[in-house]
């Protein structure tokens, strides 16, 4: 399935239970695009005991993360089409935390947007980690330096960490240069998420990403969130008034509310199903 291009292998869990030392593992296997199926990780969705249901995931590089914006939109809309969870406001339990999504099947019954309640952003540096922090309360225009320059970020936690930073042109950002060296910067003890932002207007903006354990992606739903919340602490949005995030997949609706909370609105496609039969377990 995939959410804006952000593409993922699901299991339903609720059916076959998985070893705990294998899933890194399977995640870099079924996530090579050469060798495997070819996808931006690996999501897992299961039963849970606090919420409807659980969701997992795991970066292209086998590394686990707490949350994703994308993964949970797709992760609603199979367990609404495949009848795991028959109503239409559902709990999903993370490693960051409970959120609430909502489907919004067309009158076929076929669920093609969802809206998800992502919470509340974090913005203390020890909840995302950031190390050697200059300012108490929201990290915002917090210099770091990279190959001796300094570039100022804006730092948020939507349950996992992101480092947004705001540039002129989207198609100028340095995705590919300063991604990869902000991810793996030492002042982020488990790396970071990149995202690069190009405010067309208090409720537009441009988005592009370098994400922890994954690389370029097309799109990422959590750090859509974060940019938002990082604009409007930059005076740039509004608190309470949507944006539209465009993404190199397509649009996200995203609202940092006056409750504190940061709705996330946008598709969920399912590509193909089937069954994966590992390599080395092949007969
Ligand atoms: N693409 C996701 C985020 C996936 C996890 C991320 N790479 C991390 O390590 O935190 C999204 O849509 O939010």
């Amino acid at each position: 399935m995939h959410g804006l291009g952000n593409q993922y292998i699901f299991i339903n869990c609720f059916d076959v239970k998985l070893e705990e030392k294998e899933l890194s593992l399977l995640a870099v296997e079924v996530s090579d695009i050469y060798t495997g199926i070819g996808s931006d990780g690996l999501i897992l969705m299961g039963p849970s005991d606090v919420a409807d249901l659980q969701m997992r995931i795991f970066n292209k590089d086998g590394s686990e993360a707490k949350n994703c914006g994308n993964g949970l939109r797709c992760v609603a809309k199979y367990a609404y089409d495949y009848n795991l969870i028959s109503k239409k406001v559902m709990t999903i339990e993370t490693l960051g935390g409970i959120v609430q999504a909502t489907v919004h099947p067309d009158d076929a019954g076929s669920v093609l947007l969802v809206t998800v309640d992502m919470g509340k952003p974090r913005f203390q540096a020890e909840q995302i980690p950031v190390t050697g922090v200059s300012q108490e309360g929201p990290i915002v225009g917090e210099k770091i330096e990279v190959d001796s320059e300094n570039h100022e970020m804006t730092v948020v936690s939507m349950g996992n960490p992101h480092a947004i930073f705001f540039v002129d042109d989207i198609e100028d950002a340095p995705l590919m240069t300063l991604g990869p060296k902000v991810e793996k910067h030492e002042r982020f003890p488990e790396s970071v998420n990149v995202e690069f932002v190009q405010q067309v207007s208090g409720d537009e903006l441009h988005f592009r990403v370098w994400e922890r354990g994954s690389g370029v992606t097309q799109a990422c739903g959590t750090g859509a969130c974060a940019a938002v919340v990082a604009s409007v602490l930059n005076g740039l949005s509004n608190k309470g008034e949507e944006v539209q995030v465009h993404l190199a997949g397509g649009d996200l609706y995203i609202t940092w509310d006056e409750r504190d909370h940061v709705w996330m609105k946008g598709p969920a496609e399912t590509i193909c199903e089937g069954t994966y039969y590992r390599k080395n377990q092949r007969k």
